[in-house]
């Protein structure tokens, strides 16, 4: 197992917003979370990286326990974050925005790495760009190679298609499915389209009021599973 969750509450203030979370995932896999929107599947990812208020219960990557570890140490234990929204820096280059993966690598590298380069030619031809200037699904790839630039063997991804166009949604799928397929990268994704979700992923949890009600092989998640807790 690469990332194991035992038992996690997670808390805004005084309201707890996740119950008894408990998964594994094992490594080199692709964990899809679902469900409607407001359950919990942004607070989970948050959980995860240490940014909620306060969480109870272990979180394990490995055999490290981060359960009481601040964001930047879970980050050097190879987290990667691609936050909803993409949360880029707009006044930043691209080159900038980068660069500020590499400060939570672990061997100190500050360097953009080779990979983001090859994978993405849009962002290798325009590093000097204002970042945001990039459409959306540019944007999105500067997110992913941001999160890359860390050194990953983890990585959580919040909607990562949301808001882009419908033909650069299957391109964002082919660019993760290489990362987790050919690269080993174990991923976390939160994805409102199902059809990516199940051509993705290897096991789901489905969440619903800040619980996983139903959870398996991608293989069974059935259409009367996704009726009963995804359609609105
Ligand atoms: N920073 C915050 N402070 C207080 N409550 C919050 C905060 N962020 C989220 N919540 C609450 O936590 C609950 C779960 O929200 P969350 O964003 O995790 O859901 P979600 O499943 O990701 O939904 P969506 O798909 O709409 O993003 C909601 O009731 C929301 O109002």
């Amino acid at each position: 197992m690469v990332l194991a969750l035992d038992n996690i509450a997670s808390y805004y203030g005084k309201t707890p917003i996740l119950w008894n979370v408990s998964f594994d995932v094992p490594k080199g896999a692709c964990l899809a979370v679902l469900g409607r929107n407001g359950v919990g599947k942004t607070t989970l990812m948050r959980t995860i990286m240490g940014l909620t208020d306060r969480s109870t219960g272990s979180i394990r990557i490995a055999d490290t326990d981060l359960s009481g570890a601040p964001t930047h140490i879970r980050a050097t234990y190879g987290i990667g974050y691609i936050p909803q929204g993409r949360q880029i820096l707009g006044k930043f280059t691209v080159r900038e925005n980068i660069l500020l993966g590499t400060f939570a690598r672990k061997d100190g590298k500050e360097d953009i790495p080779e990979l983001c380069l090859k994978l993405f030619p849009y962002l290798a031809e325009n590093l000097n760009r204002r970042a945001g200037l990039l459409s959306g699904g540019q944007q999105q790839q500067l997110a992913i190679a941001r999160a890359l630039a860390t050194g990953p063997q983890i990585l959580l991804l919040d909607e990562p298609t949301e808001g882009i166009q419908p033909n650069i949604v299957h391109e964002i799928g082919q660019t993760l499915r290489m990362l987790n397929k050919e690269l080993g990268i174990t991923l976390i994704l939160t994805e409102q389209h199902i059809k990516v979700a199940r051509a993705l992923s290897d096991y789901f949890i489905i969440l619903d009021n800040g619980r996983i009600v139903a959870r398996g092989p991608t293989a069974e998640m059935s259409d009367a599973l996704i009726e009963k807790h995804l359609t609105i």
